[in-house]
């Protein structure tokens, strides 16, 4: 792909037009009776027509056939491992945590989609409320075929190998340590170099915003000008048996179509896929003592309608400094009534240095306690408190949730990598308390 071209910018209004293709886009109006260049006019409409202004979201396609053009869809069998079934498994509230998913042998080509299993999640998209986790799982590019979710967005985390993604609105290169995010209904095909692994945060509910800073002030966490969306380039490629992969209602479609969906000469619109690299996260900590709710870095949320409430953070803990006096520094024991699931893209996590692996995960569910492990206690109670930069060349994140996660049958049993014996990482945690009050 090449150095790739961006527009920057979190929720703007951006036009873009192949430069192959100058005066593609129209000019002072949507739906000209005859589009430049033989071009048809689509809106994709990501919000409600009559959602208010600030929240309204829909972009202008000018492409060279219409979507529409496709053969109807039938069922696939694609992702055996791809589910919205919660209730394939019992209950189960213990702290889990997964060791690094196996990616495909080489003797096994499984592509992005193929390569989807869901973990965890909760709700439905047929009322558009709730979430899953997925993890890919894969060692091969799509093959004239492309792929769209009906049910949500799709936040993407790469942890091993680089993403090539084709979308309608242009290409985009996503590394680990960077995150794509490719919202409900817009069609992207991946291509793949090797063994890749991530995860994905399908929300159902609404879209992902940057959150308020508060007293934070105007600037801080993600700024809005490191967010990328790609430019418009278009394949004037017929294609027999095209194959549009679409995910509805938790199950796959496909539909095939005679040419390539990646048609789209120009585009105008502030609904679009975009990519953000984690490293440009400006973190903001507790310089003094104590230690800050992992709220401060909260790269993105989905919010819930209740004040506050998220149905999904996306929350990461970077490379930062760590200066506080007097202070357990590490993350503090408790039980949260919101549902955490982390994974680690790259690193050791504070923690947990153990146990917790790059392209494994962990879920601490609602009001299931958890916190550092033994060695990471003992370690932070008896440290020198000089300033430290903690967490280099590391990157653990965070899907925070309100909603109360259930594990599939995949993530409990089918994946072999549930690890029964993580109790124990607490277990020796000892007795300290003492008739002095000094210890
Ligand atoms: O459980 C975790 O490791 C995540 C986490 C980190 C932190 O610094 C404070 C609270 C929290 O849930
Ligand atoms: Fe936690």
């Amino acid at each position: 792909m090449g150095d790739l071209k961006y527009l920057c910018g979190f929720g703007s209004e951006f036009t873009s037009e192949d430069p192959r293709r100058p005066g593609s886009l129209p000019e002072g109006q949507n739906n000209p009776q005859r589009c430049p260049y033989g071009l048809y006019a689509e809106q994709v409409s990501g919000t409600a027509f009559t959602a208010p202004r600030h929240e309204n979201k829909r972009s202008w396609l000018y492409r060279i056939r219409p979507s529409v053009i496709h053969k109807p869809f039938q069922k696939l069998d694609g992702a055996k491992y791809l589910t919205h079934n919660w209730d394939e498994q019992e209950p189960d509230p213990n702290q889990s945590r997964w060791l690094p998913f196996d990616i495909p042998p080489p003797s096994q080509s499984v592509d992005f989609v193929s390569g989807l299993h869901t973990v965890c999640g909760a709700g439905d998209p047929r009322s558009r409320h709730g979430l899953a986790i997925h993890v890919y799982l894969c060692n091969a590019s799509m093959d004239k075929s492309a792929f769209y979710s009906s049910d949500g967005d799709l936040l993407i985390v790469p942890q091993q190998g680089t993403l090539k993604i084709t979308t309608e609105f242009g290409l985009m290169e996503v590394a680990p340590n960077e995150i794509a995010v490719i919202q409900l209904g817009m069609r992207f095909s991946v291509n793949v170099e090797g063994p890749t692994r991530g995860y994905i945060l399908e929300v159902f509910d609404g879209h992902f915003k940057l959150p308020d800073l508060g007293p934070i002030g105007a600037n801080g966490l993600a700024n809005p000008r490191d967010f990328l969306t790609p430019v418009a380039r278009y394949f004037d490629e017929e294609i027999p048996g095209f194959k549009i992969v679409n995910k509805y209602q938790g199950s796959l479609f496909v539909a095939e179509q005679n040419h390539s969906p990646f048609d789209v000469v120009a585009w105008h619109g502030n609904y679009v896929p975009y990519k953000y690299d984690l490293s440009k996260f400006m973190v903001i900590n507790s310089v003094l003592y104590d230690h800050c709710d992992p709220s401060i870095f909260t790269v993105l949320t989905c919010p819930s309608t209740r004040p506050g409430v998220a149905i999904a953070d996306f929350v990461i803990f970077p490379p930062r400094w760590t200066v506080t006096e007097h202070t357990f520094r590490p993350p503090y024991y408790h039980r949260n009534c919101m549902s955490e699931f982390m994974g680690l893209i790259l690193g050791a996590y504070e923690a947990k240095e153990g146990g917790f692996l790059p392209g494994g995960a962990s879920l601490h569910s609602m009001m299931t306690p958890h916190g550092p492990d033994d060695k990471c206690f003992e370690g932070a109670s008896k440290a020198e408190l000089v300033p430290q930069k903690i967490a280099v060349n590391t990157q653990a994140f965070m899907f925070e949730s309100s909603l109360s996660l259930a594990i599939t049958k995949w993530g409990a049993e089918t994946c072999q990598k549930l690890d029964a014996k993580y109790y124990e990482c607490w277990q020796n945690l000892p007795k300290l308390f003492s008739e002095n009050v000094n210890v």
